[in-house]
């Protein structure tokens, strides 16, 4: 393997994650990173979206539940939306970095070739000899051929031609997928999470999503803008989703716990962040195992750097473990405790604000599952916010808070609003 420029010993084409990052013994810390976050408010500078695509028009109502969709969105509609969203995005100054393009990008390197097409690849759903003609298809694909055959997988009648009678695809159904769609990769939040200069690929909690993380894996091991970025927690450790990882503040994260984040998932991520010295405080925030509540940044965001918008269902029984380092490479837990006056005390802040959305409560359910909480900040006291959840972002505005309204009526289909469907790579630091 030929030397890679990294400060990071090169990965193994195949499993790039292979390569322990971060906090490994020897591992060289990354030094002037272009990227970094450190709250969730500050001016975003760059962000990584993912226009849907193809992916999209493999759900049918046979599928769509397994696939973490409520509906059957119309393709066309949802990526018109979806161009809306990068372009207030773009208008505001934001460097939108979309995800297929960086694939393509990637896959010029032949290791990241390798681990796509290994990851991929299921021989134990293929048998050998389909699995291997398909390995050798998609290893002379073009590069954008095979970012689609990543991102909108591929059915068996969709596999090359092949000499003999194979028995796999005889039995399956021609409609049957040969590689899984992954029609939630617009959720960037949730497979990579920026913390302070280094990345952390996320560990899926649902089938129909683990394998997005592959190609997070690969675009930050390989394209030439990141790959010498610091990675932060281990790829294959317990289930964390970005969706539940909130930056409170420099130093403070709050990460809930759930249907998709566990209890181990949030103490590893804690003891990681800990060992990298991202973070000195991290708040464990049950959360009701539910879809409607399957991340924190369902019921929560925050809107101003004291300030949060939140499912008034919630307001008053949230809670958290404050978790903090024992100084050994152990973690202290302490609480639970009440959410807000923690996070305060962890931030360092007299009081973090509720905007007092008043909402009666059936339209506060109603717009908490249309995603009315699931705002991205711009800045602080800036936010982009699905136009349709009307008395939330009334409220909001009414509290001083500037809204960016977007349409989601098809983008809405997945569960997922502006915070969901964004991964911010860099923010400007948050001044006074
Ligand atoms: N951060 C978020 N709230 N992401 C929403 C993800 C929605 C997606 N359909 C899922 O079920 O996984």
């Amino acid at each position: 393997m030929t030397a890679h420029s990294t400060a990071f010993p090169a990965p193994d084409p195949v499993n790039p994650s292979s390569v322990e990052h971060g906090s490994a013994p020897g591992a060289v810390a990354s030094s002037g990173a272009p990227h970094r976050v450190d709250s969730e408010v500050g001016p975003l500078r760059t962000v990584l979206l993912h226009r849907p695509g193809a992916e999209l028009k493999r759900l049918t109502p046979r599928n769509n539940d397994q696939l973490l969709f409520d509906g059957i969105p119309w393709v066309d509609r949802a990526q018109a939306e979806h161009d809306a969203f990068a372009a207030v995005l773009r208008a505001r100054g934001v460097e939108v970095l979309l995800l297929s393009d960086l694939l393509v990008e990637t896959l010029a390197d032949s290791r990241a070739r390798t681990a796509g097409v290994h990851s991929a690849v299921d021989e134990r759903r293929l048998g050998i000899d389909l699995a291997d003609a398909l390995r050798s298809h998609l290893a002379t694909a073009s590069a954008e051929e095979l970012a689609v055959a990543l991102t909108a997988g591929m059915t068996f009648e969709e596999l090359p031609a092949a000499e003999g009678a194979s028995l796999v695809r005889r039995m399956h159904h021609p409609h049957d997928f040969a590689v899984d769609p992954l029609p939630n990769l617009m959720f960037t939040r949730d497979s990579s999470v920026w913390v302070g200069d280094r990345v952390a690929i996320t560990s899926l909690a649902m089938p129909a999503r683990r394998r997005e993380t592959a190609l997070t894996d690969i675009i930050y091991a390989y394209h030439p803008r990141f790959h010498s970025a610091g990675r932060a927690y281990g790829a294959h450790s317990a289930p964390v989703e970005g969706g539940d990882v909130l930056l409170l503040a420099p130093g403070v994260l709050a990460i809930g716990v759930g249907e998709r984040t566990t209890p181990a998932g949030a103490e590893s991520f804690a003891r990681s962040a800990f060992a990298d010295g991202l973070a000195h405080t991290v708040l464990a925030v049950p959360i009701v195992q539910e879809r409607a509540t399957m991340h924190l940044d369902t019921v929560c965001t925050m809107v101003d750097r004291d300030a949060v918008v939140m499912y008034p269902a919630v307001r008053d029984t949230l809670s958290a473990y404050p978790l903090r380092p024992d100084g050994s490479g152990g973690v202290l837990v302490d609480g639970p405790e009440p959410f807000l006056s923690a996070a305060a005390e962890a931030m360092g802040i007299e009081r973090l604000r509720v905007i007092d959305t008043g909402l009666d409560p059936v339209t506060a359910e109603r717009e908490q599952w249309d995603d009315g909480n699931n705002t991205l900040a711009v800045a602080p006291g800036v936010v982009v916010a699905y136009e349709r959840n009307v008395v939330t972002n009334a409220k909001l505005a009414d509290a001083g808070i500037e809204v960016l309204r977007i349409s989601g009526s098809e983008l809405g289909s997945g569960r997922g609003g502006p915070r969901c469907m964004s991964c911010p790579v860099d923010r400007a630091p948050l001044v006074g």
